[in-house]
């Protein structure tokens, strides 16, 4: 896998036996090292264990809270317990690997996983796991997270027949192409066309420009045989506009494209590793020819006669798989952020700083203030973003099966709270990541710290299935106060309502925060209102694209406004375990309270708090720093994530991080060779030369 030069000396990990360094060169650690069996012994011991001890309440019945059942917890621990023990899903040489030798990885880990799921006979439910503990973005994540809900929202029933068992058997491999090289947030815009042949029964599928090119979909590049690929439908000389088809892109048999198809992959992406072990892919259609009943038929018809026939249901049914794929994201948001703060918070209180007296030991970095007011917010947004998950799953599900009863008045409220949530979750969780790298000083920047590769892979999130702007810009239509929009019926009583807040404790009632919350989202939207219609007097079109930036904002406070409400809801509820509840209830406060510190510019600005109030709310929040101080480590362990799925050697559960980092890096292809390669052709040479230069001197 690494080469080594042919003039160089291979050394098999071993400590610093450089030609050119004497031992007395050695720093101290490695004087009184025994090798790796000492690094080994010494891993056995539990360097967290008195920060566990100073726990107050049950991190069983944490995990419990955490997972949303004792079946959850056991089903998802057995699963990454499997993928943890297996040689194949190891992962902590992928940034060293070359971009073919990650995606062969990668390959190989699908079908590996694919192999265990089907000798296990596991579940729909284990199987996911699986997959998410394999954590390895791959063609599969498209397969089964794209692919097959576009052909079971889309499809009819005859459709589904035909092509869900040949999806769900991997007799296809499938991917989702919407996006094209011109337009991608756009939807509107795409311009593959695909023309009705009634002589034929068939579709044509073509790209008439350089710009219709397919770009960007996920295992499209080397993997899929399928696509549901995304085109304007063209029949009787009519453009009816986007519709989703089936299209075979490549052979069965050889895998080679099929007659028409150019395909390829669009090139390598930000960071090693990371989202570089997806084949993302570039595809265009020369006058392809499809059978008519591989157009998705269920929201809309072409009659062999070439009529357009439209079923009586919303237009917008055609981005059912965004909507799905986004309430999934919010849930995968919270999954990536609790991981970062896993690795920061333990090692946080590994790490020693400072402070140490008459020869006493430092001071761990957790213990400073500013490190809990940078981390705790955070660990409580890990706990946020967890609750409004599930409850957005909730909410989808709900939907779904209203829609299955043709009730679509809640569709709009899907499509608001899930574009919303999957915009604001992405965009902190992304930046928190890099928070948490910052956290964790220099060593965050190293690979095996995990971080960075957890950021280059998690940072497209904020762009995929929507960019956050445009998705943002989608809750500024100003609709009917119906479900989560409810408060806007109170907008009398919250467009003059004052806070009775008069002490810091003031600030730990849940109707006072809820009260601030809903009063600043609603000003927050009067204004934009306000502003939008002064702003344009004729066109209100032009107004909402002046004060867009404002909507954004307005926006923003009402996605908190959910997030906040639904996190008190979760506390109200009963949650067994000694000190759980409690817990629950300090983060979410503190998640609360930050974001009004945070934001405390749109509470002063509309009227909903005085400056006193806003500083007795910064108040409290110090307070709860310290309540969640010494249970800090106790709460990152009930996310219960192995060693294997942190991937993180500051991160690791027995908090022995330094001989880790130290014995990781050796294992860099750098120090597989004592001299590096290019030595003899680039140092040398210098350095004698300038040898040469001194001796004449
Ligand atoms: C821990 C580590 C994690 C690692 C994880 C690794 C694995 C992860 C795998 C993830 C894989 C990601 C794969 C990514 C896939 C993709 O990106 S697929 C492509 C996604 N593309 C988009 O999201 C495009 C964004 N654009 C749009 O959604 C739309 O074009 C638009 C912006 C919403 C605009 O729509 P448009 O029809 O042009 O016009 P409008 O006039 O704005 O809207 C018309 C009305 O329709 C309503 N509406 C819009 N969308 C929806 C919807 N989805 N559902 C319901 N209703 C909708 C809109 O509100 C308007 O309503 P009215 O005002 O009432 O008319
Ligand atoms: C890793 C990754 C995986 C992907 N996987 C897939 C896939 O499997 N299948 C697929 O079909 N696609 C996929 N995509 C494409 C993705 O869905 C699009 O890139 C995304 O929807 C954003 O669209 P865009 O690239 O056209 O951005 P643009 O719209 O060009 O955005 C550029 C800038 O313009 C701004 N902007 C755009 N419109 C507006 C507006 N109306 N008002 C204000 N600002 C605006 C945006 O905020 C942004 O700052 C993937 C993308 C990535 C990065």
């Amino acid at each position: 896998m690494w080469r080594g030069g042919s003039n160089t000396r291979t050394c098999k990990r071993r400590f610093f036996s450089s030609p050119t360094r004497s031992r007395h060169h050695r720093p101290p650690y490695m004087l009184h090292s025994r090798g790796s069996q000492h690094l080994k012994a010494m891993a056995e011991v539990d360097h967290l264990a008195a920060e566990r001890a100073t726990a107050r309440f049950d991190v069983e019945e944490m995990k419990v809270a955490w997972a949303g059942s004792r079946h959850a917890v056991h089903v998802a621990d057995r699963m990454a317990r499997l993928v943890a023990s297996d040689p194949v899903f190891r992962k902590d040489n992928r940034t060293m690997l070359s971009r073919k030798e990650l995606f062969k990885d990668t390959l190989r880990k699908a079908a590996h996983a694919w192999k265990r799921i089907v000798e296990l006979r596991l579940t729909e439910e284990e199987a996911d796991l699986l997959r998410q503990y394999v954590d390895q973005p791959g063609y599969v994540d498209l397969h089964w997270g794209m692919f097959v809900p576009a052909i079971k929202g889309q499809g009819t029933e005859e459709q589904q027949h035909k092509w869900l068992p040949l999806a769900y058997k991997f007799q296809i491999i499938g991917c989702y192409a919407q996006t094209e090289l011109g337009h991608g947030s756009n939807v509107q815009g795409l311009e593959t066309t695909a023309t009705f042949d009634p002589k034929t029964d068939e579709f044509v599928i073509h790209s008439p420009t350089l710009t219709s090119s397919k770009w960007w979909p996920g295992g499209l590049g080397k993997a899929s045989t399928h696509a549901v690929v995304y085109a304007r439908l063209i029949t009787e000389g009519k453009d009816y506009g986007i519709h989703g088809f089936i299209v075979q892109l490549r052979s069965l048999e050889d895998h080679s494209p099929l007659p028409g198809v150019t395909l390829g992959d669009i090139g390598g992406k930000f960071g090693s590793g990371a989202y570089n072990s997806m084949d993302n892919g570039v595809l265009r259609f020369d006058h392809v020819r499809i059978p008519r009943d591989q157009m998705l038929m269920r929201l809309s018809q072409v009659t062999r006669e070439g009529k357009y026939v439209h079923s009586n249901v919303p237009k917008q049914l055609l981005y059912g798989t965004m909507v799905y794929v986004r309430q999934s994201i919010v849930a995968d948001a919270s999954k990536a952020l609790s991981r970062a703060v896993c690795i920061a918070v333990r090692y946080s209180a590994v790490r020693k700083q400072f402070g140490s007296q008459d020869g006493g030991p430092e001071t761990q970095v957790l213990n400073y203030k500013t490190q809990q007011s940078r981390l705790f917010p955070l660990l409580a947004s890990a706990y946020a973003f967890r609750f409004v998950g599930d409850w957005l799953n909730w909410l989808y599900t709900d939907v779904t099966q209203k829609l299955e009863a043709k009730d679509f008045s809640t569709l709009q409220e899907a499509h608001a709270c899930t574009a919303g949530l999957k915009a604001v979750t992405t965009s902190v969780t992304a930046d928190a990541i890099e928070e948490c790298r910052k956290l964790c000083g220099g060593h965050g920047y190293l690979n095996s710290s995990g971080l960075p590769e957890l950021f280059a892979v998690y940072v497209p999130a904020c762009t995929y299935e929507g960019d956050n702007v445009v998705l943002l810009l989608q809750l500024a239509s100003g609709k009917q106060p119906v479900g989560t929009m409810a408060y806007m019926g109170k907008v009398q009583y919250l467009m003059q309502c004052k806070s009775a807040v008069s002490s810091a404790e003031d600030w730990l009632n849940p109707d006072a925060i809820q009260e601030a919350f809903e009063a600043r989202a609603l000003r927050m939207a009067v204004n934009c209102a306000q502003n939008i219609s002064q702003a344009a007097s004729q066109e209100e079109a032009a107004g909402f694209y002046e004060r867009s930036p404002d909507l954004l904002e307005a926006a923003v406070a009402h996605i908190q406004l959910i997030i906040v409400t639904k996190f008190i809801e979760k506390v109200h509820q009963e949650i067994p375990g000694h000190g759980v509840k409690e817990q629950l209830q300090a983060l979410c406060n503190v998640y609360a309270l930050y974001i009004l510190h945070k934001h405390l510019g749109d509470f002063l600005a509309t009227g909903c708090i005085t400056p006193r109030q806003g500083a007795l709310a910064n108040e409290q929040l110090g307070k709860l720093y310290a309540q969640v101080r010494p249970n800090a480590v106790a709460l990152v362990d009930a996310f219960n994530y192995t060693d294997h799925y942190l991937g993180s050697v500051l991160g690791r559960y027995d908090g022995d991080v330094y001989p880790a980092l130290y014995e990781e890096a050796w294992k860099d292809p750098l120090n597989e060779t004592v001299v590096p390669e290019g030595y003899h052709e680039y140092l040398r040479p210098l350095i004698k030369q300038q040898q040469l230069k001194l001796s004449r001197l």
